[in-house]
């Protein structure tokens, strides 16, 4: 007899330990899989896929007919490669790109243009990634496709969730309506930050206004097509970084549940607005057993923006071992063509000792990994810069006309990075100290943070404590401070580059953060009050 099934969205905030409970639930599901359909887990990675995988394989055998990968693999798999070319869709020879299409921006309509530029290339077998999203949407239009799939899968997991484009969740939502599947929804509606790549469209309302809607994640806490729970353990950070962080969550409190971290350590708004000093008073308080118990082992300095630590991203090579780490070939590859010199050439073509040259890479690694306002006519000074390059022998600048082959060469660099990503994460826990913007510390954890807020009104948002104001944000801003406020497990500071107002600095104790002014600042700001 069939069982039950019960579509639910499983509500998980930070540091709950999201992947425990998803594998967890997936046991459960495997152990009641019919032989002829599909157990299916759609995860926002390859890493995250490959975690899932491994962690799955210790506990069950993995059988053909369970299905773990991209959003777009399995759509590839379910939707296109069965039903695409019966339905006269896509051609016979298929080649699947990740390649994103730019229209120019003072096109007429850049919406239009990209449409016919990816329709005729989908016409040729090349479909690009939001195609295959829309194609197999098109194909859910046809009965007997829609009956197919939906008869296909049995049960449908879906991490991260909050990532997912409302196209998306309406393929995901087919299988729900057609009563056959389980589908199941893990996200966190707070970590929802990447609107500036699935920017939603206005739909028009019951009175005509065009309004953004909201997220599924949001509106499906309103309704009943899916029985809600929620994960309210935090297994990641102190009792007052919880407590913190509590005050932004739109719905969830979790509980202090690692109680391995005894620690109290206060959270600290740290009062200087230069970087430098900023920076010298974050160090000092970590080393201030006052302020944090514990001298942190790991620790990341968040922004929104890469450029904030630009003169800070530079890291110690020297203790690494001298083997060639996939990254660095990379990015040996990288240069080579940059510069049209042979790979073996480079070191005595740029004038560089290795350990130099490693640390250069590093660099390049950042701009182009970290820094999403990245400018293509930048980067090709950013490179010539960084390597200097000069004759050896005579001191003068070689020049190269390079600029043409630049965006390729960086787009070909970055997708072996993605692949390589959990070597680079292996890299950057080498190291103690972490550069990153709040985009890329998403899913990663520090002993100690500090984040810095660009301006006031940046720090504002991210203090945004009003549930109506958060939902209503349309461009991430309050849910970026909650990802950056939730990453730390011992001692979190915040700092701002601008001075803060009074009601910002009573906002501030609301949350009980404590305020930190260096101890010279605080003097000669006694000594201006008593004159
Ligand atoms: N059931 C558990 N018991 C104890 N510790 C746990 C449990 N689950 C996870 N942890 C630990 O808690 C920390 C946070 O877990 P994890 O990174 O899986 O959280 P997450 O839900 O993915 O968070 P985020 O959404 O912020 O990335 C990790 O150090 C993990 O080892």
């Amino acid at each position: 007899m069939k069982s039950k099934l019960n579509n639910s969205l499983i509500i998980a905030a930070a540091g709950s330990g999201k992947t425990t409970e998803l594998i967890k639930q997936i046991i459960q599901k495997v152990n009641k899989l019919p032989n002829d359909k599909y157990l299916a887990v759609i995860t926002y990675t390859n890493t995250a896929t490959n975690e899932i995988l491994e962690r799955l394989q210790k506990k069950v055998s993995i059988q053909p007919n369970i299905f773990v990968g991209t959003i777009h693999s399995f759509l590839i798999k379910f939707l296109i490669k069965p039903y695409g070319k019966v339905l006269g869709l896509v051609p016979n020879e298929l080649i699947i790109t990740d390649y994103d299409i730019k229209v120019n921006k003072s096109s007429k309509n850049p919406f239009i243009e990209k449409n016919m530029i990816v329709n005729r290339l989908s016409e040729k077998g090349v479909l690009t990634y939001d195609y295959i999203v829309t194609l197999s949407k098109k194909i859910l239009e046809n009965d007997e496709a829609k009956k197919r799939f939906c008869n296909r899968i049995r049960y449908l997991f879906v991490d991260e969730f909050q990532d997912s484009t409302n196209t998306q969740f309406e393929i995901f939502d087919t299988l729900r309506k057609g009563k056959n599947s389980e589908v199941i929804l893990v996200g966190d509606p707070e970590q929802r930050i990447m609107n500036f790549r699935n920017k939603p469209r206005k739909r028009k309302d019951s009175s005509g206004a065009k309004k953004v809607p909201l997220h599924p994640i949001d509106s499906l806490q309103n309704k009943k097509t899916y029985s809600i729970s929620k994960l309210n353990c935090n297994y990641r950070s102190s009792e007052t970084i919880v407590n913190f962080i509590n005050h932004f969550h739109s719905s969830i409190q979790q509980e202090w549940s690692n109680k391995e971290i005894t620690s109290k350590n206060p959270v600290m708004f740290i009062q200087s607005t230069k970087l430098k000093s900023i920076i010298n008073d974050f160090n000092n308080l970590c080393i201030n057993s006052n302020y944090c118990k514990t001298v942190p082992k790991t620790r990341f300095f968040l922004a929104y923006e890469n450029k904030v630590y630009k003169n800070y991203r530079k890291v110690d090579f020297n203790h690494k071992s001298k083997e060639n780490l996939p990254l660095f070939t990379s990015i040996f590859e990288y240069l080579s063509a940059f510069y049209n010199i042979k790979k073996d050439q480079l070191l005595f073509a740029l004038g560089l000792e290795e350990i130099e040259l490693r640390k250069k890479c590093l660099l390049l690694l950042f701009e182009i990994n970290y820094n999403i306002d990245f400018d293509f006519e930048d980067f090709v000074s950013f490179v010539e810069t960084t390597f200097n390059r000069k004759r050896e022998e005579t001191g003068e600048e070689v020049k190269f006309n390079i600029k043409d082959r630049t965006k390729r060469l960086v787009e070909e660099l970055s997708n072996s990075m993605s692949d390589n990503y959990e070597d680079m994460a292996k890299e950057l826990k080498e190291y103690q100290d972490s550069f990153l913007t709040i985009h890329k510390s998403k899913g990663l954890q520090a002993d100690a943070v500090l984040v810095v807020a660009k301006n006031e009104k940046e720090l504002l948002m991210w203090l945004e404590d009003d549930k109506e104001n958060r939902l209503l944000d349309q461009q991430d801003n309050c849910r970026l401070g909650y990802v950056a406020f939730s990453r730390p497990k011992e001692f979190l500071c915040i700092a701002c580059l601008t001075p803060v107002g009074k009601e910002t600095v009573e906002k501030l104790n609301t949350f009980n953060v404590n305020l930190f002014l260096q101890l010279e600042e605080q003097e000669q700001l006694s000594l201006k009050n008593m004159n």
